[in-house]
């Protein structure tokens, strides 16, 4: 468990791993792990009017409008009050986390490094639970009951945006949209990367880094 309040973003390719090393993380040290594309899905199957502007940009892989994203994610942000959290799906550009720095100063940046070939096979086994965001993978983490979320019984389903075409485009947006925001991070001394083709390899360095920088 860390000692004091530590506000991260972890940063990777779609499939990259970032919500299953997310969650790793917040259950280890007990804190939030807040994911704009679960917060977005969530909108979705909600219908709300923010799940109705953002379903089509999702499902063409496109990144939704910052007016929308940037005031959800701050109102999520200032739910969390006063705890830990890990920051996954946002920022996506620097306008984004030009918002975000103007309201939270950020401790550690993570970035994961995976071969776009292990992502492609990866993605095409996801599985999730929409409602809680919970993630699956046959054969990398199955569901107790095949199609059943472990918890709750309800349908697992797929990802409208993880079809193979809607991934090679997302894949592609990735680094033209990503690669500024990383800099912008590097300048302020706060990232590390992690390359690795599982997570297994990459978690045990994760954990190095977030305890030196956390409870540094
Ligand atoms: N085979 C394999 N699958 C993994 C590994 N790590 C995560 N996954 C699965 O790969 C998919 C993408 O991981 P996810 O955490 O959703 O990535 P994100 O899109 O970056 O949040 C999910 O189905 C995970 O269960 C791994 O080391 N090996
Ligand atoms: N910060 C963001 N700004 C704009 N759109 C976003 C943001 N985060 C997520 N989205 C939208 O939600 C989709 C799914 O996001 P996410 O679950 O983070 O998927 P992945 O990590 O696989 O790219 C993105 O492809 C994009 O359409």
């Amino acid at each position: 468990m860390y000692t004091k309040i530590f506000r991260a973003v972890i940063i990777g390719a779609p499939g990259s791993g970032k919500g299953t090393i997310s969650e790793l993380i917040c259950k280890n040290h007990g804190c939030v792990h807040i994911s704009t594309g679960d917060i977005l899905r969530q909108n979705i199957i909600k219908n709300t009017e923010l799940g109705k502007k953002a379903k089509q940009y999702i499902a063409e892989g496109k990144l939704v409008p910052d007016a929308i994203v940037t005031k959800t994610m701050l109102a999520r942000i200032t739910e969390v009050g006063n705890r830990s959290y890990i920051l996954d799906g946002f920022p996506r550009n620097i306008a984004q986390a030009e918002a975000l720095s103007a309201r939270e100063q950020i401790d550690a940046v993570i970035t994961l490094d995976v071969p776009h070939s292990v992502i492609i096979d990866r993605v095409k086994n996801r599985w999730i639970h929409a409602p809680s965001g919970r993630v699956y993978n046959i054969g990398f983490k199955n569901p107790k009951v095949p199609g059943k979320d472990d918890v709750t019984g309800e349908p697992l389903m797929q990802r409208e945006d993880d079809k193979p075409h809607v991934v090679a485009k997302r894949l592609e947006l990735y680094d033209e949209v990503m690669n500024p925001v990383i800099a912008w991070y590097e300048k302020q001394g706060l990232v590390a990367t992690f390359k690795g083709k599982k997570t297994k390899e990459i978690w045990p360095m994760m954990e190095l880094f977030l305890n030196d920088r956390i409870n540094a």
